[in-house]
């Protein structure tokens, strides 16, 4: 059995901590890192010391991290914008140290981070990146109620779309396939993963006509890649590469920005669907939905999606152990 996975609180004004509690049907050992006095009254909860601590069936885990406002549903506090940042920053170590299998982050508010405490990152995914040493990793979204799976990662992520002609390099999408490749081998037991690689213009630029970069440099990578053992299709025109028939085709798709690969994913499966960070060190997973400020508190939040993800975050550390 591999150590229990510490899920952070994230912005304590979302649904996070009303979904922590609801979590316990995942099945699957885990402990909350946050301030139990944001929890909803009635929760049972029961401080812990450590991630391995033991408490009765039914009773949330704690790993008190405390926070120096309340949390008020909706209305995010910059007072508590640094302790979201150590929170995260806590179960890393936790992770690395081996005290914990791994972390299942509850959404941020990047906004509210920016604005409370002048966070420097676009996301966790970024972050993590930087707190592991600044390698190389790269998001992916996995489905779990759909078949064929809907599996996407976004090559760029989050930049405004006018920057990713530029930042959708041949470096950054032969990191990309490197990495999920190796990570699906490692962290999901796909022993040749299929890839398929998406086109950045419209039908995959149509030989030249609606775009270059198919033709100059992605089908000359893929090719290059392909001579090197690596299942790859593409470059694939976007549009035609979810419906059932066409992701039965491939393991992953790689996308050439964010809403090109999480518009399919989130259409298909919401509420099942799990954030994974490949190439990191340590195993982090994530639900697949933000901090939902419109319905936070009032006890109506979906939790299938934090649970896919505790399940998905105990498989992954189960492999690695
Ligand atoms: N991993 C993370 O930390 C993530 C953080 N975010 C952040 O969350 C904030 C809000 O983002 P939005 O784009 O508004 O997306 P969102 O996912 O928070 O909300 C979109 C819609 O889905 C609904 N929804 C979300 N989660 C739900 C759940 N568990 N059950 C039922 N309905 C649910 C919301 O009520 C809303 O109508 C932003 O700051 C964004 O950056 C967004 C995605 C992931
Ligand atoms: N749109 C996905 C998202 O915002 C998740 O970001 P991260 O916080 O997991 O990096």
């Amino acid at each position: 059995m591999p150590q229990p996975i510490v899920l952070t609180c994230g912005e304590p004004a979302g649904v996070g901590p009303e979904l922590a509690p609801k979590a316990l049907a995942a099945g699957v050992p885990f402990v909350f890192l946050g301030d139990p006095r944001h929890l909803a009254a009635g929760v049972r909860w029961q401080e812990v010391a450590a991630p391995s601590g033991s408490v009765p069936e039914g009773v949330l885990a704690v790993l008190r991290h405390d926070f120096p406002a309340p949390a008020v549903p909706g209305q995010p506090d910059p007072a508590n914008a640094q302790s979201v940042i150590d929170v995260i920053a806590r179960a890393v170590e936790l992770a690395r140290s081996g005290a914990a299998g791994g972390i299942c982050t509850l959404p941020i508010n990047k906004e509210a981070l920016k604005r409370g405490a002048g966070f420097a990152f676009p996301g966790h995914t970024e972050y993590l990146a930087h707190l592991a040493g600044d390698v190389p990793v790269v998001m992916m979204l996995a489905s779990t109620t759909v078949t064929p799976p809907c599996w996407v990662v976004p090559v760029t992520i989050h930049i405004a779309l006018s920057e990713v002609p530029g930042a959708l390099t041949p470096g950054a999408l032969e990191q990309a396939i490197r990495i999920t490749d190796a990570a699906l081998q490692r962290d999901f037991g796909i022993d040749r993963p299929r890839l398929a690689v998406a086109g950045l213009n419209p039908h995959a630029g149509e030989n030249g006509v609606m775009g270059d970069e198919e033709r100059l440099w992605i089908a000359p990578l893929l090719a290059h890649l392909r001579d090197e053992g690596f299942d790859l299709a593409g470059p694939l025109p976007a549009d035609t590469m979810f419906h059932a028939p066409a992701r039965a085709r491939y393991d992953a798709a790689l996308c050439a920005y964010h809403d090109q690969a999480l518009i399919p994913i989130k259409t298909l499966d919401f509420a099942g669907g799990v954030n994974v960070t490949l190439g990191l060190p340590f195993v982090r997973t994530s639900p697949d939905h933000g901090t939902a400020f419109d319905i936070a508190g009032k006890g109506i939040a979906d939790a299938e999606s934090v649970i896919a993800a505790l399940r998905m975050a105990h498989d992954m550390a189960g492999r690695r152990t």
